[in-house]
């Protein structure tokens, strides 16, 4: 009879719907094999009693989302960041501050588009944009033509993570501007033949899924009326709408080489001091380049089958560098 002694604890920290999904019951059984136990984190309960933790595993969006005007969950959080605090051989994946960056489009939107000046790498780029904080009409038109940002433009908001984060307008024209909903980004929409490109980062690796996506629309400014859509509508596995259903005899662009989307992911990866999030990216239908449209904190890696064996790969691999066994 083998004998696996558990003497490494990695603690989950989930909403009950993100668990389900990833089916953390099925993970915890392959940790076990490997002599690590996986612990549910309740966070209404003292953590103290629930660790010590060598690894925390989570996905705090939720959390951080409705601490800005929920009092309990401000508790809850700063409960975890006390227990956090308090164990620093633990390991946050990911660190807090690296996620909150990536809850608001005003920063995350930065760090894309830094990332063209930064690598110097003229196959990667992100669309133009514009913070939008005033619901001013005559500064917003001044700021667009100023930036000389071109229609159509997707309008996004501020906040990145949560359901309401998702609603988007397509804005074709002047007249379309007051559609925006502050605090929002304006982008640039770049024609990509409708396929949306997911990079799934697990710590040193990454894999990547294609995806249905918006279609092409005529490039400059027009007097069409806003198209308002769900991104779950577009760019889910099974999404199928009129907005993703291309017009016949449009030339589709050719996927992205393997090599530019690791040259990204590398770079990314140490820019954001995160090992667990997913890139969204397009191919500019004009000039090929890879496009940087999104980045998201632990995402569903649906579609990834050795999203497990990869996890767990760098949980093993965090583990052996830290030498935490307990
Ligand atoms: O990027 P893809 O692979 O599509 O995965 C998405 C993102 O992780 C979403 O997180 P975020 O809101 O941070 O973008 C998440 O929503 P929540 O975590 O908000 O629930 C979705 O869950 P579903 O809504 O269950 O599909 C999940 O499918
Ligand atoms: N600049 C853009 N050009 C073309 N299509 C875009 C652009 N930005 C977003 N999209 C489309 O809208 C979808 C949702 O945008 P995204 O920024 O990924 O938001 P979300 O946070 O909801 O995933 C993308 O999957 C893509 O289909
Ligand atoms: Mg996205």
């Amino acid at each position: 009879v083998r004998v696996v002694v558990m003497n490494r604890r990695v603690g989950f920290c989930l909403s009950d719907k993100k668990r389900k999904r990833m089916n953390l019951a099925a993970f915890a059984e392959l940790c076990q094999t490997r002599g690590i136990e996986v612990v549910e984190i309740d966070l209404s309960q003292p953590l103290d009693l629930q660790g010590p933790f060598s690894i925390i595993v989570h996905k705090l969006s939720d959390v951080i989302v409705e601490a800005e005007h929920s009092s309990q969950s401000q508790e809850l959080l700063a409960n975890f960041e006390k227990h956090v605090a308090a164990h620093p051989l633990t390991v946050l994946l990911d660190p807090l501050p690296a996620m909150r960056q990536l809850l608001d489009r005003f920063v995350s939107y930065h760090i894309m588009n830094r990332l063209h000046d930064v690598m110097a790498d003229p196959r990667i780029c992100s669309p133009p944009y514009l913070e939008i904080s005033t619901a001013d009409q005559r500064e917003i038109r001044d700021a667009v033509a100023k930036q000389q940002l071109s229609y159509p433009l997707i309008s996004k908001t501020r906040v990145a993570h949560g359901s309401r984060s998702h609603e988007m307008a397509l804005i074709f024209g002047e007249d379309g501007l007051c559609d925006a909903r502050p605090p929002c980004v304006l982008q640039s929409f770049v024609n990509h033949g409708a396929v949306l490109h997911k990079v799934f980062v697990v710590g040193q690796s990454h894999f990547t899924v294609e995806r249905p996506s918006l279609k092409n629309f005529p490039m400059g400014p027009c007097d069409r009326k806003t198209i308002f859509f769900n991104s779950h509508e577009v760019s889910k596995p099974e999404s199928s709408s009129h907005l993703t259903a291309l017009d016949e005899g449009t030339a589709l662009p050719r996927p992205p080489s393997d090599e530019v989307i690791s040259a990204m992911v590398t770079e990314l990866r140490a820019e954001l001091g995160m090992s667990l999030f997913g890139v969204d990216v397009i191919v500019n239908n004009e000039t090929e380049r890879l496009t940087v449209i999104d980045i998201n904190i632990f995402p569903s890696y649906e579609g990834v089958p050795q999203f497990f064996s990869a996890l767990l790969a760098h949980i093993e691999a965090v583990l052996g560098s830290t030498g935490s066994g307990l």
